[in-house]
């Protein structure tokens, strides 16, 4: 069986696949403290709480911060005797290279989505992924990327308003009932909200004038449903998008190791 871990700069994700679906989706908070002896305790008990029938023999790894691989590289060999892949390095091949100025500043992440939504969905797209930064990654006819655009996150704007405003609290995201707040908080809410879906819709209608051509849109990441609710520009939304990617990405590797 596969581990498929995807390490955004919020939460680490970790996925096991049997060959044909998901047994499991578990995640934590990203740490580059964290020990593979802790990885292994956390992900050993999980398995267990669930009484899955389990035995990984192989991994690949995303990360978009560098200083976590080394730890979830140990817990590869140490507990899964496995070497494994991790995309963006020399020895992890992508069956659709990228076409920008510095490919290998690509975000991995960015590039998982991006094979993963193709796979599905064919070329000339948008994936947009609600992370810790919002991404818009464009994705060419022959499913290459070839650039976008990285937006601060939703939950960063929050958090940026609260701690440069002495009177403005935290405050959570919701789909707010109204555009006209009547109190502190629903004002909050609103500007982000609706100044995100206005961001997206925006982005968007520039990406595809630029583009000259139609393009599908492909929303991912755990605050994409509730964007959904605000605007008609998503075309798909696929939570499992870059686990996705990851299992193609692995398979293209194991394919081109034994021909
Ligand atoms: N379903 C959700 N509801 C509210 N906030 C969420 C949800 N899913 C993720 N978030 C928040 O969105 C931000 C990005 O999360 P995540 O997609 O895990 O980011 P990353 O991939 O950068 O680690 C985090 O602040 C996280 O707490
Ligand atoms: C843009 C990102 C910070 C998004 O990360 P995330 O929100 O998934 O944690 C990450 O993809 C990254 O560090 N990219 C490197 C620069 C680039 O993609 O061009
Ligand atoms: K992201």
């Amino acid at each position: 069986m596969l581990l498929a871990i995807d390490c955004g700069n919020t939460n680490t994700v970790f996925s096991i696949w049997d060959g044909e679906n998901f047994l499991c989706t578990w995640r934590i908070a990203t740490d580059h403290k964290r020990t593979a002896d802790e990885y292994y305790v956390w992900l050993s008990s999980l398995v267990q709480l669930h009484r899955l029938e389990v035995t990984i023999s192989e991994a690949i790894i995303s990360s978009t911060v560098p200083r976590v691989v080394f730890n979830l590289r140990v817990l590869c060999n140490r507990y899964y005797d496995c070497r494994p892949y991790v995309v963006g390095k020399p020895d992890c091949a992508l069956p659709h290279a990228p076409r920008v100025d510095q490919p290998a500043s690509v975000g991995p992440d960015r590039l998982v989505n991006t094979h993963g939504a193709f796979d599905r969905h064919g070329g000339d797209l948008i994936v947009v992924d609600f992370g810790t930064a919002t991404t818009f990654d464009v994705v060419d006819s022959d499913g290459a990327y070839i650039g976008g655009v990285i937006a601060p996150g939703v939950n960063l704007s929050l958090e940026a308003l609260h701690m440069a405003a002495a009177a403005l609290p935290h405050v959570d995201i919701t789909l707010p009932e109204k555009v006209i707040g009547t109190n502190t908080v629903a004002c909050i809410q609103s500007g982000v909200y609706w100044g995100y879906i206005g961001l997206v819709e925006g982005i968007v209608r520039q990406i595809r004038a630029e583009r000259d051509r139609p393009m599908k849109v492909v929303a991912t990441g755990g605050l994409a449903p509730l964007f959904e609710q605000g605007t008609e520009v998503f075309d798909a939304v696929e939570d499992d998008l870059t686990m996705h990617g990851l299992v193609l990405i692995f398979d293209h590797n194991r394919r081109l190791e034994s021909a």
